[in-house]
């Protein structure tokens, strides 16, 4: 080992993995290069003594090691304060003024981005910046068809103080929009109360007589007429779960149960027969937070991309997708976070250490302190008798935290960022108005303190092995083409029932998502009690084994024992051509047939299988796996999932993997249905999930 615990050329297998183990613990915390807070780690570092460390690595809950770690004197020179993107008229006037501009040479684009800058940039209680803001973006969204946005924004602008004089102009918009979409009473109500805003409009006689021709041509032209139904844009396709739902997982598929073993923890798997290409799981998450470059493009609630962001009225930090979205940030979490979500990205803290905080946020100390008396019961293991909620926080609580295998320096650090994450928390007055002139910083802790700081230390250890990346599918090239796909990182989330999903480097099942909500699909076909795993990242097909191991290992702290492991399958580059037939009773490989043989004996189970009819049968599946990789050339999305998971059943009933063809129609799969999830390439539609071959 070097001087910083590197490992050289004649270090040990062990010491890299205590190494690469120790460097992916800390990448759960804080970033090593970027923010204050690794500089303040090392200080803290650098004043506790081992003896300290080994007395810390024998406590034996959260609650008293985040008391120890409060008692550390040095850890509260670090200052929290708010600090935020604030408002500023000016630069949301000058934002409109381009606004203006970009509109008038119609470029509509450019001004509707402009515009949404000089939105969010408005303060909410100085001025009418806002309210003009949001007319003018409603002027060039109208333009853009987008006439559902555009009543929002008009609705938005009135609530802000739009200008009494010029309300006929917004009035009058409402009405074309709502014509537009064939709600002809509204608009009539719309242009009529239009007409009656002209008495303080102060037009000149000439202005105010043509206005008031049109208003009454629209009015005539809108009364009689019956509305029609609205066709408001729908966010999300529902995926529908295979058999039906679980009675004890109400986000799985009924095919789905829950085993539970000394070296693999809780485990889902198959309760029956299952074929490739079937939702197993489909779930919201129970807590999850937007990456911080994401804030400008995505909506911090829902994670929509944004077209019209509807602002937060505090700070201009982050943005929503709609009034509603908005509503319930406000009510939840962003009331506490809004004004230290800068100071938290200055920190340099992961994503993690959001999440740990997102939870507390998203509920508020009431919740908390009424439940605190169940955090005591067993964890919950869902069985006949025992349905889970994966709403209720005890089955965030009780997901695997492997607080057993913890090594002293990695408790205190988790507990060093709760104590940050509970200052942060106590200068936003979660706990009741917090007054800098009442006590020093190291003032002893309240009781609901010592509750909320040991729950989040309680978050940061288990969020480490159950946060599950939020993502959304671009199209690398301009064009439809699923080979040239890439997955784009949108934050972090807990997914409680997936997260009983254990790991193979064979995968039996992928993902997509349908805006937060993770849709679980089988990749190949699955027997009773066969394990529903998913990929943690390394798959046998792209990494071999030492390396996968190596990262499993480090990252989530098990020795993988799948198929691919035990096996030590080739990757993909190192397969070769050569298929081994599986017995039709035991599914145990044959032994190669003799020149013209039929039939050959298993030497597992001694049954005979025809291995003639194996070979038709193969040879027919080919035809499937021709077609399919046509359709998927052609953009023919659904088409070719449906004919590549039928060649996935019929070979994975036939041959033994790894078998080159099977693996190269799970990655295609995996590409396939991961598109079905949000499109984030913009000015490609999503392909039509009933597209049909033209
Ligand atoms: C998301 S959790 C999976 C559910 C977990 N087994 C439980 O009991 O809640 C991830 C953790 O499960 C364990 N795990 C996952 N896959 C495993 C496997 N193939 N073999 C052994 N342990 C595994 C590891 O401890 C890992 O950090």
């Amino acid at each position: 080992m070097d001087r910083c615990g590197r490992p050289g050329e004649s270090s040990s297998e062990e010491d890299l993995e205590l190494y690469l183990t120790k460097l992916c613990s800390d990448v759960t915390l804080y970033s090593p290069k970027e923010g204050f807070f690794n500089h303040y780690m090392e200080q803290i570092d650098a004043q506790v003594s081992q003896d300290f460390l080994d007395k810390f690595g024998q406590l034996k809950s959260d609650e008293d090691r985040l008391l120890k770690t409060w008692g550390v004197k040095p850890i509260h020179t670090l200052k929290v304060q708010s600090f935020y993107r604030q408002k500023s008229r000016e630069v949301s006037e000058c934002r409109r003024e381009e606004g203006n501009k970009a509109f008038q040479e119609k470029k509509n684009g450019q001004a509707l981005v402009l515009y949404s800058q000089a939105v969010v940039r408005a303060p909410h209680d100085e001025g009418k910046s806002l309210a003009l803001a949001l007319a003018n973006r409603s002027a060039v969204l109208y333009h853009m068809d987008e006439y559902h946005l555009c009543l929002t924004d008009i609705d938005l602008a009135i609530q802000a103080g739009y200008p009494p004089n010029l309300m006929y102009k917004v009035l009058d918009r409402r009405g074309q929009c709502q014509l537009q979409l064939g709600q002809y009473n509204s608009a009539l109500l719309a242009f009529t109360a239009a007409a009656h805003a002209l008495a303080t409009s102060g037009l000149d006689k000439k202005k105010l007589e043509s206005w008031k021709k049109d208003l009454s041509i629209k009015i005539h032209s809108c009364q009689g007429k019956t509305d029609a139904g609205d066709p408001a844009p729908s966010k999300t396709t529902s995926a529908i779960l295979f058999q039906g739902s679980s009675k004890v997982l109400p986000n799985a598929s009924s095919a789905l149960t829950l085993n539970t073993s000394k070296d693999e923890g809780r485990y889902l798997v198959a309760r029956g027969p299952i074929p490739a290409g079937q939702v197993l799981i489909a779930e919201r998450p129970y807590s999850a937070v937007l990456m911080d470059d994401k804030c400008g493009s995505h909506c911090i609630h829902c994670y929509h991309r944004l077209v019209a962001p509807v602002p937060c009225p505090w700070c201009s930090g982050v943005a929503f997708c709609s009034p509603r979205c908005r509503d319930l940030a406000l009510a939840t979490y962003h009331r506490w976070e809004c004004k230290f979500l800068d100071l938290l990205k200055g920190s340099g803290v992961s994503l993690n250490c959001y999440l740990a905080l997102r939870v507390i946020t998203q509920h508020g100390l009431p919740y908390f302190k009424k439940l605190q008396h169940r955090l005591n019961q067993p964890a919950i293991m869902p069985s006949a008798s025992c349905r889970q909620n994966p709403n209720d926080y005890l089955s965030f609580y009780h997901l695997v935290a492997l607080e057993e295998s913890r090594s002293p320096r990695d408790f205190f650090q988790r507990s060093l960022l709760a104590t940050f994450l509970l200052k942060v928390l106590q200068r936003a007055n979660f706990f009741g108005k917090w007054d800098d002139e009442a006590g020093p910083p190291d003032k002893a802790l309240t009781e609901d303190e010592v509750l909320v700081g040991r729950l989040i230390l309680r978050h940061l250890q288990l969020i480490q092995f159950n946060a599950h990346e939020l993502s959304g599918m671009a199209f690398a090239s301009g064009k439809i083409n699923f080979k040239k796909t890439k997955s784009v990182f949108l934050g972090l989330a807990v997914y409680p029932t997936i997260s009983y999903c254990n790991h193979s480097c064979f995968p039996a099942v992928t993902r997509y998502f349908e805006g937060d909500k993770m849709v679980i699909v089988s990749l190949r076909p699955l027997q009773a009690g066969d394990v529903v795993a998913e990929n943690y990242g390394p798959i046998f097909t792209h990494h071999p084994r030492q390396e996968r191991q190596r990262k499993l290992l480090s990252r989530y702290w098990f020795r993988c024992n799948c198929e691919a492991c035990r096996g030590d399958w080739p990757v993909y580059n190192n397969m070769v051509n050569k298929r081994v037939i599986q017995c039709h009773t035991c599914k145990s490989p044959l032994p190669q047939p003799a020149h013209n043989q039929s039939h050959v004996t298993c030497k597992e189970c001694g049954n005979s299988t025809n291995i003639v009819q194996a070979d038709k049968t193969l040879h027919q599946a080919n035809k499937l796996y021709v077609a399919a990789c046509q359709h998927m050339d052609e953009g023919h999305r659904e088409e070719a999932i449906s004919s590549f998971t039928s060649f996935v059943d019929i070979v994975s009933g036939l041959v033994v993997p790894p078998f080159r063809e099977l693996h190269l129609s799970m990655q295609a799969l995996r590409l396939l249905i991961a598109s079905r999830g949000t499109i984030h390439t913009p000015g490609i539609p999503a392909p039509d999930a009933s597209s049909t071959k033209q």
